[in-house]
């Protein structure tokens, strides 16, 4: 805990960080600078962590497979130790064979990296992006060998992914843990990680952007908005790892921080464009055994209750995720698309954040709030559920499938 919070001996690091600046007093002590105001949401703990002069970026992805041979070696690896049935494997190794075995996820996160290195070098911050995968090469062992290789010792983690559950945050704060375990590296760098994103201006623009642009092209084409449905689309996960999601100590109920996060994020979309449609969250993608209960309802079956609602056009919003890979193109752009077709619906969809100008920059003002030591008050934040925490509380995100694994960026456990 106290490496989180502390601020760090000064070192020949190329970038020094602004004096932090002033704020309230400390109330929680150790360092944290929560003001009393929000002093509600730290209870006791660091949720701002002090200005750290951060040497270097891990840039962390999902990983996708780049040819044919490449595509059950992946889906191993993304399942290990998880029993997801081998027919379920082989219906999502169809979806990526339709694809030439090709995610497009990596392009995207080389698109990602090469959009960062030009806004950090415009901003003037020498952070050099070291990219790194969870389930395909370049793994984040490799990415941490290089930095460290090239003299990095403090590293600022940020994972393409911006809500909060096992899979989106604990699991790469657990890969983590790996790649420090797997290089050696132990004792020798130092790693945090951004927050949670899901409700940062940078995040939420491109899809407010995108669903206004949809509801415009809706609209030229004769729709009223009493006919359309917003479908805020979000990737399924077992109702267990919902309720579990988010620090157990703010209380969230079913669904845990996972749902509250997207549901307070489609709020504040539909509040920025002040739109009179009707819209909900559904999830997609589900896996695993069908007795085991997971998010509901299934974007298809949503979408079949809506005729009978008066509804002859849905907007889907692909809310969970953050560049057009598998889930959107074939999940979303495929499978939705033909349900849409069969139930006489017209449907658009609206774009991920991918590269838009916004969510680069965002990205890197996530950075620079860590380099600065940032004060909660001055973060933006879009719903009351944030500004998100920089140091997990302890027993967030917990899998009690995979039991305990060791995580960095937290309290422990
Ligand atoms: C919350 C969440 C995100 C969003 C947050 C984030 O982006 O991190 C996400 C993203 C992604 N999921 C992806 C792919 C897959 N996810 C799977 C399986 C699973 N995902 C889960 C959850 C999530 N997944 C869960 C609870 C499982 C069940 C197994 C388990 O407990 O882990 C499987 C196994 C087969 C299947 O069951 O479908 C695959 C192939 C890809 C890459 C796509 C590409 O290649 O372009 C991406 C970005
Ligand atoms: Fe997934």
């Amino acid at each position: 805990m106290a490496e989180n919070i502390a601020p760090r001996a000064a070192a020949a690091a190329p970038f020094r960080p602004k004096p932090a600046r002033a704020s309230a007093a400390p109330v929680c002590g150790d360092g944290c600078r929560v003001p009393a105001a929000t002093a509600a949401t730290c209870a006791g703990e660091p949720h701002v962590s002090v200005s750290t002069a951060y040497d270097g970026v891990l840039l962390l992805g999902f990983g996708g497979p780049e040819g044919q041979n490449d595509v059950i070696p992946f889906l191993r690896n993304v399942t290990a130790g998880r029993g997801i049935p081998d027919e379920r494997l082989e219906e999502v190794a169809h979806h990526y064979r339709h694809f030439g075995g090709v995610s497009p996820i990596n392009e995207h996160n080389r698109e990602l990296k090469a959009a960062l290195d030009a806004e950090l070098a415009a901003r003037g911050l020498d952070l050099p992006v070291y990219w790194g995968n969870r389930n395909w090469m370049p793994y984040v062992a490799d990415a941490l060998q290089d930095a460290h290789d090239a003299g990095h010792r403090r590293l600022l983690a940020i994972a393409t992914s911006a809500y909060s559950s096992y899979s989106s945050c604990r699991q790469y704060r657990e890969d983590l843990a790996d790649a420090v375990e797997a290089t050696g590296l132990s004792g020798e760098v130092e790693i945090d990680k951004v927050r949670q994103f899901f409700d940062h201006p940078g995040f939420v623009t491109p899809f407010a952007e995108g669903v206004a642009e949809g509801l415009a092209a809706l609209h030229a084409q004769g729709f009223a908005d009493d006919q359309i449905e917003i479908l805020f689309s979000t990737h399924s996960i077992p109702n267990s790892d919902a309720d579990r999601s988010g620090p157990p100590e703010r209380g969230f109920g079913a669904g845990g921080a996972y749902v509250a996060q997207h549901t307070a994020v489609a709020e504040a979309i539909m509040a920025r464009l002040a739109s009179s449609c009707a819209w909900q969250l559904v999830f997609q993608s589900r896996s695993g055994p069908p007795q085991v209960p997971w998010l509901e309802p299934d974007i298809n079956d949503a979408m079949a209750e809506l005729p009978a609602r008066g509804r002859r056009a849905v907007l889907i919003v692909p809310l969970g995720f953050v560049s057009d890979h598998m889930e959107v193109l074939w999940d979303l752009d495929t499978e939705a698309m033909e349900t849409a077709e069969e139930l006489g619906l017209i449907a658009l969809r609206t774009p991920t954040p991918g590269t838009h100008p916004a969510y680069v920059s965002g990205l890197v003002d996530l950075m620079v709030e860590r380099l600065d030591g940032t004060p909660a008050v001055d973060r933006p934040h879009e719903t009351d559920l944030g500004p998100w925490y920089d140091v997990c509380r302890p027993g967030c995100c917990e899998n009690k499938r995979l039991g305990f694994q060791p995580a960095l960026a937290g309290i422990a456990p």
